[in-house]
């Protein structure tokens, strides 16, 4: 017998009666319109309205269990996106990953990587008639995939790879090998038992000769049996922290041959007799990356938003400690310091959703370029992707976690789903490029970009604003506007531009090699790179709420979207005062002003945090938590999931009898 109750718990009710705007309109605009709204709600309804309830068993599962339930998981989404016809996201990307997979698989899915990245290489690296094979079958699901670039010895280092591929002139095949231990491939998503074909970067050699890295499209399963094919080495690496159900594998590949026309020839191409055409730019090999750094922005910021959620509703519900010793005790949500764990990653999750959403019309201008042959933006391309990939996961790894203690001991709870969410979201800050390294390559960008600044050259857009930041070293005059706020932050960039520069070029004069120098610079280009990306999401937000709009909002819908903004950028330059310093003089009343300006910003949030997070519109399956459920009947929820677990099933499990019992009875 259920305990939930039908109604929505009051305090909850009260919360949605009293705030200042519907969740309707904040939806509305958070999903970019009514349109795009109604694509993701009736997808929702199609998928998430009716699945089973077995996926909420899934903490309870065995690593095998977990695998088949994900599975079959998978195939019932596939069933009803392939009977919607749908090819395009509410966002406009790719329909894969979508915003129902939380809900759909829990425990993620092994055709992820599938789904999201090998349709899109195959796009992106392939020629048409190559993705009308490969691309289609995987579309349809007649072949199933994996994307094989990591390998026991290198992730990091792509050039460091060791699997090779060797043309053979007399058969017009490759043959791959991964020679050592360290060239098996590891980690990629779906690949222990879920696909029977691999893309496979791999060192290209004709006649001996190595000519770079390459592409290959590499069966490994039999397409009948699904049986390992001769030569072929594959199973799944084990349990991970999170990725339950990815399926994460390793691969070993003994004289493996293929036809020929199984290496993607888009940009380079081998031709019969074994002539070699380079592509015009080597890094186009690395462009897949660049899309899937893009999605991850996208997904953290929902990520975030989830987690917001439950911890917000789960603060509206929660009464703790009164304020006024006389009074009764308060919702969680009245302490200023909670607000203060609440509220900015809310403000946080939107600066990123808004980031992402212009990272986004970057890269399509950018992939559309590229089949035209135009390929200056890359640069620039490729640092917005990973400044953004690496701001966004680590600041939301952080995010989550004090969104987990922001609800105390519940938090802690499997069924809270926070930490399920913090384990994804982890793993995001490893794969597609480790952060640190891919800030090393913003570092490596922006010292470029300043020399050209110093000799009065164009820079990239985004990095334009270093141009007028070098020569005004310091603001005039501060008046604490938002536009005074964002143009210190980004003074304060170009200055730890212009002292790492200058440390740089010190350590290249006392004889260092570049590459010793770059090294020995390491910390102060992260940390120039993080401020660049601080820089790049404050102006996206700054532009969202202050400049032209691309659809009306009401007056009141602005102001909660300027309280956001205010707590974003008041949050932001407390968090860098220590650089913000550097470069101008705050006096105590100016830095007291802005901590009160923190405080006011909270309060001005409080009224409306519980519709804002109601406009996310998250699904209760995407949530998936006993603590940040619609109706906020968190104690039953908790209560009932208790009852569900496993250890409760009988009323003295048979290890007490076997055991514990015997060696209470030997001690008596
Ligand atoms: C770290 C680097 C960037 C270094 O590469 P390198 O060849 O040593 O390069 P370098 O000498 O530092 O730079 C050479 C040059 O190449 C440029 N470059 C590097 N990457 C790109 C790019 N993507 N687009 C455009 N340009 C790029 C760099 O900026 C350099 O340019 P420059 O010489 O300065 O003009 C690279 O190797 C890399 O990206 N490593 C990370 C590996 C990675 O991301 N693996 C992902 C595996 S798949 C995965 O994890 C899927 C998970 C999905 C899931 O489960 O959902
Ligand atoms: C959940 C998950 C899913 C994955 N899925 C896939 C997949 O589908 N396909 C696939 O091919 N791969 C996949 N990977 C692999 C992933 O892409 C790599 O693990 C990632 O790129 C990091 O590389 P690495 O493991 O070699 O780390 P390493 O490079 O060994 O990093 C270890 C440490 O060394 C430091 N370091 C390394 N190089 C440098 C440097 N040049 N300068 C400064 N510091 C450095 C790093 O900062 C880090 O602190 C997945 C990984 C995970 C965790």
């Amino acid at each position: 017998m259920s305990l939930l109750p039908k109604t929505v718990n009051p305090d909850l009710q009260k919360e949605r009666d009293n705030a200042s705007i519907k969740a309707e309109e904040f939806a509305v605009w958070w999903h970019g319109g009514k349109d795009r709204l109604k694509i993701k709600r009736d997808l929702e309804l199609h998928i998430l309205d009716d699945l089973d309830e077995d996926i909420y068993r899934f903490p309870n599962l065995s690593h095998e269990e977990i695998y088949n339930a994900a599975i079959k998981d998978f195939i019932k989404l596939a069933k009803k996106i392939q009977e919607l016809k749908v090819e395009r996201n509410y966002d406009g990307t790719d329909i894969w990953p979508s915003s129902v997979l939380w809900g759909a698989m829990p425990a993620g899915n092994p055709l992820a990587v599938h789904c999201g990245m090998v349709i899109e290489c195959i796009r992106i690296q392939g020629t048409d008639e190559q993705f009308e094979k490969f691309g289609k079958a995987c579309q349809s699901f007649s072949m199933t995939s994996a994307y094989a670039q990591t390998e026991l010895g290198h992730g990091t280092f792509i050039r460091g790879l060791e699997t090779r591929a060797d043309f053979d002139h007399h058969t017009d095949e490759f043959v791959l090998n991964t020679p050592t231990i360290s060239s098996y491939k590891w980690w990629p998503g779906g690949m222990g038992q879920s696909a029977n074909h691999c893309i496979v970067p791999a060192n290209l050699y004709i006649d001996n000769v190595c000519k770079g890295l390459a592409m290959f499209v590499v069966p490994i399963r039999d397409m009948e049996t699904h049986a390992p094919l001769p030569g072929v080495d594959v199973g799944d690496i084990g349990k991970r922290m999170g990725f339950a159900g990815v399926n994460n594998g390793y691969l070993g590949l003994k004289n493996v041959r293929i036809p020929r026309t199984n290496m993607l020839m888009r940009h380079s191409q081998v031709h019969r007799d074994g002539t070699f055409v380079q592509s015009p730019v080597s890094v186009l090999t690395y462009f897949t990356m660049v899309y899937i750094r893009c999605l991850i922005v996208r997904n953290v910021a929902t990520q975030l938003s989830m987690a917001a959620t439950i911890a917000t509703r789960y603060s509206a519900v929660r009464r703790q400690s009164p304020i006024n010793p006389n009074e009764p005790e308060v919702q969680i949500i009245d302490h200023l310091t909670q607000q203060k764990k609440l509220f900015p990653e809310m403000a946080n999750s939107i600066a990123y959703k808004l980031a992402f959403t212009k990272l986004y019309q970057l890269y399509e201008t950018t992939s559309q370029d590229i089949k035209h042959g135009e390929f200056s933006r890359l640069p620039e391309m490729h640092s917005l992707s990973c400044i953004l990939k690496v701001l966004c996961t680590s600041t939301t790894m952080a995010g989550v976690d004090i969104l987990r203690l922001a609800c105390g001991g519940h938090g802690y709870l499997s069924s809270s789903n926070i930490g399920n969410i913090y384990l994804d979201v982890g793993a995001s800050c490893t794969y597609e490029g480790e952060n640190t390294v891919l800030l090393l390559q913003v570092g490596r960008f922006l010292m470029k970009s300043y020399r050209s600044a110093l000799a009065g050259k164009k820079l990239a857009p985004t990095v334009a604003y270093l141009q007028n930041a070098v020569k005004e070293k310091s603001l005039c005059h501060w008046t604490g506007s938002w536009e005074d706020l964002l143009k210190i932050l980004q003074i304060a960039t170009a200055h730890k531009t212009h002292i790492t520069y200058e440390n740089l070029m010190a350590r290249l004069k006392a004889g260092q090699t570049e590459a010793e120098a770059a090294n020995n610079t390491g910390i102060e280009l992260t940390q120039a790179a993080e401020l660049h990306g601080i820089c790049f999401v404050a102006a996206t937000f700054l532009e969202e709420v202050t400049g032209p709009h691309s659809k009306p909002r009401s007056p009141a819908l602005n102001k909660v979207l300027g309280n956001l903004l205010e707590l974003f950028m008041i949050s932001t330059v407390l968090k860098y005062m220590h650089e913000v310093l550097r470069v101008h003089k705050l006096s105590e009343a100016e830095i007291r002003s802005l901590q009160t300006r923190l405080e006011d910003s909270l309060k001005a949030v409080r009224p409306d945090a519980v519709v804002i997070c109601d406009g996310f519109d998250h699904h209760d399956r995407n949530l998936f938590s006993t603590l940040g459920s619609y109706d906020g009947n968190v104690y039953e929820r908790i209560f009932e999931e208790a009852k569900r677990c496993p250890l409760n099933k009988q009323p003295v499990p048979e290890v007490i009898h076997t055991h514990l019992k015997p060696f209470m009875k030997s001690n008596l």
